[in-house]
């Protein structure tokens, strides 16, 4: 018997997909080439910015949207392809909107119970009941979608979701319209009832705090295309482009010149580089520094004035700027509340160096 312990469970096969153009029969591709995959109960997230592709993406998982190259295989069967279309209906593919789209004259019990029709009413009602306990909705079942908050109704709209059990549930930015604080904590608690569940789910967002609250894996598009399938922690520290570098994180980038050692030397000293990042001697490179690479302390005579900050409850993100005019950025605990104009001390302690060629 052979035992398939890592199956993957979403596939996706250079993809181009697009929408009908001017011409008969041409199409304006808005996703091109792209592929990813998923395993069995993981969570990915397809994180980028406005008008990218990413909900074209998820329409064309559900079925919604026809695909001009390419395939989508869902548990090695495919579902898409340039001839082939399974119908949406026959997926088993849950979505939640970032609209929750419930049905205001249905109490929210019936909600949940709306994708269970081979049940019968009692048991779907019955079941509906359990899932919103799960989603931590406990008495709310006889009540209208308008009596609750806007993410206790996420919650309702995601028990609906998952209520049929699909084999892949979809989410298209569904905290967006919660406040900021809810979004994230919303999104964390979502990730456990995903994970305890065991549900393969893929998110997408532009909001790269919720991508990296909810998601083992995250990709990043622009202009159609995925730049990086990563986790986290990589497009942070391991940017492959100047874009994902620029989109994740704060950061800022310095002139450099390599040496051999590897190293690379910037203004403020001598990093040493990985050897994988290392090309020619002598080259002259951007070398990406985030706000946590530089630290504040005011014993260092590296001095750097402080020209803008940004409150952000535990620290302050400062921009400050050296005498040679380069600006940087440095994340502060919040104690240390300094004047904009003020000197304050710095020191580099860069862990992972990415470096740019110009
Ligand atoms: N039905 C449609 N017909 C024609 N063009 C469309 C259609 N839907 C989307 N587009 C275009 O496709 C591009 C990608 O749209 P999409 O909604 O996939 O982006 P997105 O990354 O999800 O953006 P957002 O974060 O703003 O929702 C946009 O330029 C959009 O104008």
């Amino acid at each position: 018997m052979i035992i398939d312990t890592q199956p993957i469970h979403l596939n996706i096969e250079g993809i181009d997909v697009g929408y009908p153009g001017e011409k008969s029969g041409s199409w304006n591709h808005v996703v091109q080439g792209l592929s990813m995959h998923l395993d069995h109960g993981k969570i990915g997230c397809l994180l980028g910015p406005s008008g990218c592709g990413k909900s074209t993406v998820l329409r064309a998982i559900c079925g919604f949207e026809p695909i001009q190259n390419g395939t989508i295989t869902l548990d090695k069967q495919i579902v898409s392809s340039k001839d082939f279309s399974i119908a949406p209906e026959k997926r088993r593919v849950g979505v939640v909107f970032q609209d929750y789209a419930l049905f205001p004259h249905l109490t929210n019990a019936e909600n949940v119970a709306f994708g269970l029709r081979e049940l019968s009413q009692k048991e779907a009602l019955q079941k509906a009941e359990e899932w919103l306990e799960r989603v931590g909705l406990n008495n709310v079942g006889a009540r209208y979608p308008h009596e609750l908050s806007g993410g206790q109704q996420q919650r309702v709209a995601l028990a609906r979701a998952m209520a049929p059990e699909p084999e892949l549930l979809l989410l298209d930015e569904p905290f967006s319209n919660l406040d900021v604080d809810l979004r994230e904590r919303l999104a964390g608690e979502v990730r456990d009832i995903l994970k305890a569940n065991g549900t393969t789910a893929l998110l997408v967002t532009h909001d790269q705090f919720e991508a990296f609250a909810i998601a083992d894996d995250v990709g990043v598009m622009v202009d159609g295309r995925l730049v990086q399938w990563d986790s986290a922690y990589n497009l942070y520290h391991r940017p492959a482009t100047r874009f994902v570098a620029d989109f994740v994180g704060y950061g800022v980038f310095v002139p450099g010149v390599t040496k051999p050692g590897p190293s690379v030397e910037i203004e403020l000293g001598s990093l040493p580089l990985p050897q994988s990042s290392y090309g020619l001697p002598n080259e002259a490179v951007d070398v990406l520094l985030r706000a946590d690479d530089i630290v504040h302390d005011d014993d260092s005579p590296l001095q750097a004035e402080v020209i803008t900050k940004a409150f952000r409850g535990g620290d302050f993100l400062y921009t400050v700027e050296l005498d040679s005019g380069q600006r940087l950025l440095t994340m502060v605990p919040s104690h240390h509340n300094h004047a904009i104009g003020e000197k304050i001390g710095i020191k580099l302690v860069a862990d992972h160096v990415v470096t740019f060629s110009k």
